[in-house]
């Protein structure tokens, strides 16, 4: 392996072992995992107890707005009032960054990491600054073509590299313009609007997939928080910062290791016990493999239990009007589109999930997470849409159903059914085709972990299909059960 790498490495250990009030368990190292395409992470080395102390990361150590020198050299920046709460995984104002010059935590954060990069040797953080990575697999730096693998995938539109550049362009370069003598030390050069943007949206990746929000989980302290600047009080929002060894801890959908908030100093400790050998894991939360990807750049095989697809209301829509609005008029169809639209409630789509118990209090997981039933809130639009079609376009059929339970299920299930089928479709590739695709091995990183991703929204879809058939197969026997009931000898009928 590169020596830099190893010497980067070393240099950041050293740095933060000697931080005052700093520990590191004699029996934990960072390790070069990038041959599993991990970058760094921390094994144990020799067997370890459950609720050993691995790390401990003095609060003084934690880079943010509250321990960088940037706050005193440009303070009314860093008056939060116009804060948003902008949290650890969006990137500030969503409804247009563009409109506002007032920061947030997310922001602050971007200037306090381009102020202290900018600040070359003369950074507290330098050993650890230069053990982030320069460069991101996340899809925000994907190519039209790489981007293009995720075909159908809701993911493409969460991106928002758009709205990213809104927030540079309107809250982080007019700061840095405002003061260049602050940003940039004598004898530096200075960036131009390029190279601030590319170093702004690298910051903002290193946030999205490394910072922390800084709570104090001492509930019995709730009163004390107040005044702790550590802790917003206001809505109960926290501060973003970065935090040194807490953050070169990778993490699975099933983890041996948890980081506690503590007043003075935050603590990494093990779950469980830890073979040595094994690596130290984190936790992200109960993520698809999609929003990993999205905020941390890779995908496993355990976060495929939380996989989601999305199921627009136009498909199931489209599918009702192919069995009870055929006749209508083109304006007749409009109003009942726009009647069901006028709820407050409306959805434009529907998120499909599996029901999964949450990993136990030792970071494990236990049965298999399975597609148990359809979102209550598409059940509900479906209503609206009948008593839409009924109230607009006299259909007789939605009539029919609205008073009948058994054949308003089964219009739902078969409408349901075949708008999955429908989304399905808008898929580039089969779920059969993507499996070969992955077997045959020679995708690049990107292609794999996209492949990987609708792989998962696929298999979601063939599973809500599984469990609409079987809902329609119940139906179907329960109405043969009734029938043969009804057709029974009245006298066997009183039996039963
Ligand atoms: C908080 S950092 C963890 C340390 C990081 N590996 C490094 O070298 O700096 C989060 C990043 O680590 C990587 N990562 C975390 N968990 C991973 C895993 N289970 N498999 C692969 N990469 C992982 C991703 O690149 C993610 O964006």
């Amino acid at each position: 392996m590169d020596s830099g790498f190893a010497e980067g490495t070393r240099r950041f250990t050293s740095w933060f072992q000697a931080l005052p009030g700093a520990t590191f368990h004699p029996d934990i190292v960072v390790e070069d995992l990038r041959g599993r395409g991990a970058g760094r992470g921390i094994i144990a080395k020799a067997d370890i107890p459950a609720d050993t102390v691995l790390f401990t990361i003095p609060r003084s150590a934690i880079l943010c707005a509250a321990t960088s020198a940037l706050r005193d050299k440009i303070p009314d920046v860093f008056d939060l009032e116009g804060d948003h709460g902008a949290g650890h995984s969006d990137s500030g104002d969503e409804d247009g960054a563009a409109s506002s010059s007032s920061q947030d935590s997310w922001t602050l954060l971007i200037l306090v990491l381009i102020y202290e990069h900018l600040q070359g040797e003369a950074s507290r953080w330098r050993p650890y600054l230069d053990v982030l990575p320069p460069t991101f697999d996340t899809p925000m730096f994907w190519s039209p073509t790489e981007l293009s693998e995720l075909q159908a995938s809701a993911l493409v539109a969460k991106v928002g590299r758009a709205e990213a550049d809104r927030m540079i362009e309107a809250k982080v370069l007019p700061v840095i313009r405002a003061h260049e003598e602050v940003f940039f030390p004598p004898g530096r050069a200075k960036l131009d609007d390029a190279q601030l943007f590319e170093l702004a949206h690298r910051m903002g990746s290193t946030i999205m997939a490394y910072a922390f929000d800084l709570e104090n989980d001492d509930s019995d302290n709730d009163e004390a928080d107040e005044d702790d600047e550590w802790v917003e009080d206001r809505e109960g929002r926290t501060m973003l910062g970065m935090v040194p060894m807490a953050d070169m801890l990778n993490a699975d959908a099933e983890f041996n290791a948890h980081i506690n908030h503590g007043d003075d100093a935050l603590t990494a400790t093990a779950l469980r016990p830890i073979r040595a050998g094994d690596e130290i894991l984190n936790y992200y939360g109960p993520l698809p493999n999609g929003e990993l990807l999205r905020r941390y750049g890779y995908v496993t095989p355990k976060h495929s239990r939380y996989d989601v697809v999305e199921l627009p209301w136009e498909l199931v829509e489209a599918e009702l009007k192919g069995r009870v609005g055929t006749h209508w008029t083109a304006s007749e169809w409009d109003k009942v589109r726009e009647l069901v639209r006028a709820d407050d409630d409306f959805e434009g789509s529907f998120v499909l999930e599996r029901s999964s118990a949450d990993p136990d209090s030792t970071g494990q997981l236990s049965g298999d997470a399975v597609f148990a039933g359809l979102p209550d809130e598409l059940g509900e639009q479906f209503k609206a849409f009948l008593k839409a079609a009924k109230k607009v376009a006299n259909s007789e059929i939605a009539a029919r159903a609205a008073s009948d339970k058994e054949m308003r299920k089964e219009l739902y299930l078969q409408a349901v059914l075949a708008a999955l089928q429908a989304r399905e479709r808008q898929y580039a590739t089969s779920l059969e085709d993507d499996r070969q695709l992955m077997d045959a091995g020679n995708l690049t990183g990107r292609q794999e972990m996209a492949v990987c991703v609708r792989i998962g929204e696929k298999v979601l879809l063939r599973e809500a299909q599984s469990w609409v058939r079987r809902e329609l197969d119940e139906l179907q026997s329960q109405a043969s059960r009734t029938t043969r009931e009804d057709d029974a000898p009245a006298v066997k009928r009183r039996r039963v």
